[in-house]
C-alpha cells in the first residue's frame, strides 16, 4: 500500500527524531570527553540506559539480581563500575570511608517501602538531621541499656516459647519466633502498649510472610513507584480495598492500626495509656527539636511504619541464621554455652546482666559473623556528595593505578554483598566462621571497619545498640535447649533475590527445629 505524503513526513520525523535521540544519548553517555563519566568501565547498555539496572531488579529470573551481576561486572572491570547512567559502584573496603562520610542519600531505603515521611526517606540533609536528632536518644547506647526489664522480659517469654516445644513430634519455626520477638520488642518501646506476637505464633507466620511479599514488590515500587501508587489508589477507589492481594490488605490494616495508636497518642495530653516503659511515640510527640508539621499523623505513621518494619526484618533475620549455625555446627553452640559458663561462675547465682553479654568476646563475634551474612541491607545504599567531586584510583583489576573521577552529585555505593565476600577480607567467605572476629590484631580490626551490615556514616542504622542488645538476650536463652534442624538446609539462610534484604530461594519456609531439653 502506498504511503500518502502526511504518512510519509511522520515517518521521516519519528525515524529522524528517534536518531537524532538516540545519536545524542550515545554522545552525551558514552563518548563526551567532558564527562568524565564516559571514563568509568562498566558495560555500555548499563552505561546507555537505566533499563538495565531496571531489567536486573525487577524482570531478571524474577528480579532482585543486580548484586550478583555487579560481583561479575567487577570480576570482569575492575574495582570501580557505572551500573547506571548516573549510577556508580565501587567495591573496594579502602574507599568505603569515602563513600559512606557524611552524605546525601539518594535513592533510598524508605523509597521501595513507600514511607516518605520517615527519617529513611528523608533525602535533604537538614531534614533528615532533624528527625534522627529526634529519634536518637531513644535508641543510644545508654537509652537500650535503660531498657532491660522490657528485653528481659520479652527474652524470658521467647524461652517459655521455646520450652513449649520441648514435647514429642513438635517443630517450631524460629523465624516466626525471631519475628514475633524482635516486633513486640519495637511496638512496645514504640507505643507504651503490650504488644503479645509472641504468644501467637500463627499470626507471626501471618504477618512475616505479609513482610516478605512487601518486600518482594519493594523494587518495582523503587522502580515505578508513582505508577504503582496510581494502580493501587485506582483499585483502591474503583474495587475497595477487598479488590487488593491479602498481603497488601494486611500492610494497609498495619498501617491504619499503627495511624490509630499515633492519634491515640496524639490526643492523650494525660498520657493515660502509657505505659510504665519510656514510648518513642510519646516522646516525639512531645519533643522540642520537631515541629508542628513533622508531628502530623501522616508523618508520624510513616516513621512508625519504617521503625517496626526495619526493627523487626533485621534483627528477626540475624537472629535466625545464628539458631540455624547453632544447630547446623554443634561445636559453635558448644563454645558459645562454655563461655557462658565461665561468665556465670564469675557470677553464681546471678543472671549474667546485659553488659555482661555484650562483653562476651565469642557471643558478639557469633552475632558478627550472622549479621555479617545477613548482609544486612542488600539493596545499593546510594549516598550523593552534592558539591564534591572525588576521585578513586582503582586498587586492582585491568586498570589498576588508573584514577577515576565521580563527578559531584553521582550517587554511589558499595554493596554489602561485595564487601562482605570479598575473599581477601573474608577467606572462604560463605562459611559460618566466628573465629574471623575473634582477637584484637590489626587484621580483626580492619575486618571490622569495614563491616557494614549497619551501613556507615551520618545514615547509618538507627537501631544498632537496641538489635545487639535484644540478639545478645536471645542467644543466651538458645543455648539452654537443644536445637535439632527439622527440613530445612543452608539454602534457608542463604541469599537468592535482593528485596532490600537477601531473600532466600521463593518456596522456604524458614528455619525450623525440634527443641529438646539440653542434655547434661
Ligand atoms: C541486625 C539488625 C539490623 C540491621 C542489620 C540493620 C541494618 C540497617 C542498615 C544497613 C541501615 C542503613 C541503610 C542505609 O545506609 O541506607 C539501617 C537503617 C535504619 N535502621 Fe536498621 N538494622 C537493624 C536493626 C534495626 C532496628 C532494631 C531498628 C529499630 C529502631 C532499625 C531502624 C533503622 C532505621 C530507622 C534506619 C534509617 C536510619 C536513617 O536513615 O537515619 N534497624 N539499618
Amino acid at each position: 500500500m502506498a504511503l500518502n505524503w502526511w504518512q510519509e513526513q511522520l515517518i521521516t520525523t519519528i525515524v529522524c527524531g528517534t536518531g537524532a535521540l538516540l545519536g545524542y544519548l550515545v554522545y552525551d553517555r558514552l563518548l563526551d570527553p567532558r564527562n568524565p563519566s564516559t571514563r568509568i568501565p562498566g558495560p555500555k547498555l548499563a552505561a546507555l540506559t537505566a533499563w538495565y539496572a531496571t531489567y536486573y531488579d525487577c524482570f531478571h529470573k524474577g528480579g532482585g539480581q543486580y548484586p550478583f551481576k555487579i560481583k561479575q561486572l567487577h570480576d570482569k572491570y575492575g574495582p570501580i563500575i557505572r551500573i547506571a547512567p548516573h549510577e556508580v559502584h565501587v567495591s573496594d573496603p579502602e574507599f568505603l570511608e569515602k563513600i559512606y562520610a557524611t552524605r546525601n542519600r539518594n535513592s533510598i531505603v524508605g523509597d521501595g517501602l513507600m514511607v516518605d515521611g520517615s527519617v529513611g526517606s528523608a533525602k535533604d540533609f537538614a531534614t533528615h538531621k532533624m528527625r534522627r536528632d529526634a529519634l536518637n536518644p531513644f535508641f543510644c547506647h545508654k537509652a537500650v541499656m535503660e531498657l532491660e526489664p522490657l528485653l528481659r522480659s520479652k527474652a524470658s517469654q521467647l524461652r517459655g516459647v521455646l520450652e513449649s516445644y520441648v514435647v514429642p513430634n513438635s517443630v517450631l519455626n524460629v523465624s516466626d519466633l525471631f519475628f514475633a520477638y524482635s516486633n513486640d520488642i519495637l511496638r512496645t518501646f514504640s507505643f507504651g502498649s503490650e504488644e503479645n506476637l509472641l504468644a501467637n505464633l500463627d499470626e507471626a507466620h501471618k504477618q512475616r510472610e505479609d513482610l516478605a511479599s512487601l518486600l518482594r514488590g519493594s523494587n518495582i515500587a523503587n522502580h515505578f513507584g508513582s505508577l504503582v501508587r496510581l494502580f493501587s489508589g485506582l483499585v483502591v477507589g474503583f474495587k475497595g480495598p477487598q479488590a487488593l492481594p491479602p498481603a497488601m490488605r494486611d500492610i494497609i490494616a498495619f498501617r491504619s492500626q499503627s495511624r490509630k495508636t499515633i492519634e491515640a497518642i496524639l490526643a492523650d495530653p494525660s498520657d493515660n495509656y502509657k505505659c510504665a516503659t519510656r514510648s518513642v511515640f510519646y516522646e516525639l510527640r512531645d519533643s522540642p527539636i520537631l515541629p508542628p508539621h513533622e508531628k502530623s499523623v501522616d508523618r508520624l505513621q510513616d516513621e512508625a511504619t519504617l521503625l517496626i518494619m526495619a526493627g523487626t526484618e533485621s534483627p528477626a533475620k540475624t537472629l535466625t541464621i545464628t539458631a540455624f549455625y547453632l544447630a547446623y555446627m554443634p561445636e559453635v553452640m558448644h563454645r558459645l554455652r562454655e563461655e557462658l559458663y565461665e561468665a556465670r561462675t564469675h557470677a553464681p547465682g546471678q543472671k549474667l546482666s546485659l553488659s555482661t553479654l555484650l562483653n562476651l568476646s565469642y557471643m558478639q563475634a557469633v552475632i558478627m559473623e550472622a549479621n555479617r551474612l545477613s548482609l544486612g541491607v542488600t539493596i545499593r545504599m546510594q549516598r550523593t556528595a552534592p558539591s564534591e567531586t572525588l576521585i578513586y584510583t582503582a586498587s586492582y583489576g585491568p586498570k589498576k593505578g588508573t584514577a577515576y573521577v565521580i563527578p559531584a552529585n553521582t550517587p554511589m555505593s558499595t554493596l554489602t554483598w561485595c564487601t562482605h565476600t570479598n575473599e581477601t577480607l573474608f577467606p572462604d567467605p560463605l562459611r559460618f566462621d566466628p573465629e574471623r572476629w575473634l582477637g584484637s590484631g590489626q587484621e580483626v580490626s580492619y575486618r571490622k571497619r569495614c563491616m557494614h551490615s549497619f551501613g556507615k556514616g551520618n545514615r547509618r542504622c538507627l537501631g544498632m545498640s537496641l538489635a545487639n542488645a535484644e540478639m545478645s538476650l536471645a542467644l543466651a536463652m538458645l543455648t539452654e535447649y537443644d536445637l535439632k534442624l527439622f527440613e530445612t538446609d543452608e539454602s534457608d539462610v542463604s541469599f537468592h533475590y535482593d528485596f532490600q534484604v537477601a531473600h532466600p530461594p521463593h518456596g522456604s519456609k524458614g528455619v525450623r527445629v525440634v527443641v529438646s531439653k539440653l542434655a547434661n
